[in-house]
């Protein structure tokens, strides 16, 4: 369970998150969507640890990790999709997925610990491309291969910015089937994204933000059933009121 309670942060004195509150259940996935510069991505490094919280608590399962180092954080089970894939270009996919493993300790509690043969039975265009370097995967492979790596830590939390970026429709639509795997498999999803469809598509709450306010709470189901209030509250959100 993710729970953030009044999380602040900036850059340089400045605030560009304030006082988000949210909360992720097991199992479920919550998205939150805004328009650029709204600070999604600022709450997503806030919560892996990138960016220090100026105020606020980011709970893991009841224990308070904010302001913590983002290598503990992601010890403590927050595993990070980031924006832009950032895969090593001379790396293969395999030499990727060798370094991102960390054999369990045992701390992994009920979620089924991630090697990388199970990621690659997930993942099967990955697993035809375990020779090939990142440099030579196309868009979506290397999304895959970024979750790939952020699955190998066996996360409880999974943090996903803006992960269908670029993507063509038919990779759209599996990254949306591979995030709800993920939560029926017990995974907390915390998912950033300016889209309004995907937020739709696969979360169970959704969160409008909003020049680094919550604006609205929908959930995922009515959204589905009726996507009208959804988009209205983002083009409000564009004029920022
Ligand atoms: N490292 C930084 N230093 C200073 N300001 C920053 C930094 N990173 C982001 N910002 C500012 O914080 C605000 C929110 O940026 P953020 O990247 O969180 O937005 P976003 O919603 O993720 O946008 P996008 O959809 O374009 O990725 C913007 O005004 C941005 O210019």
């Amino acid at each position: 369970m993710l729970e953030l309670e009044g999380l602040t942060a900036g850059y340089h004195g400045g605030t560009v998150l304030h006082g988000v509150d949210l909360t992720v259940p097991p199992g479920t996935v919550h998205a939150v969507v805004g328009h650029n510069g709204a600070g999604k991505s600022t709450l997503v490094h806030s919560v892996a640890g990138l960016l220090r919280p100026t105020a606020g608590s980011v709970r893991l399962d009841g224990t308070e990790v904010a302001g913590r180092a983002a290598h503990r954080i992601a010890r403590a089970g927050v595993g990070l999709v980031p924006q832009g894939r950032r895969v090593f270009a001379g790396l293969t996919v395999e030499e990727h997925l060798r370094l991102s493993y960390r054999a369990p300790s045992g701390g992994a509690g009920s979620v089924p610990s991630w090697t990388p043969a199970r990621v690659l039975e997930l993942l099967p265009r990955l697993a035809e491309r375990r020779g090939h370097r990142g440099a030579d995967l196309s868009g979506g492979e290397q999304q895959m291969l970024a979750l790939a790596r952020a699955l190998l830590s066996t996360p409880r939390v999974l943090l996903l910015d803006e992960p269908t970026e670029g993507l063509a429709p038919v990779l759209v639509r599996q990254i949306h089937e591979l995030i709800g795997a993920l939560a029926g498999d017990g995974i907390a999803v915390l998912l950033v994204s300016p889209s309004p469809s995907l937020a739709a598509s696969c979360a169970d709450e959704i969160s409008v933000l909003t020049s680094g306010r919550i604006t609205t709470r929908l959930s995922g189901s009515s959204a589905r059933e009726d996507p009208a209030p959804l988009h209205e509250a983002l083009s409000l959100s564009r004029t920022g009121t």
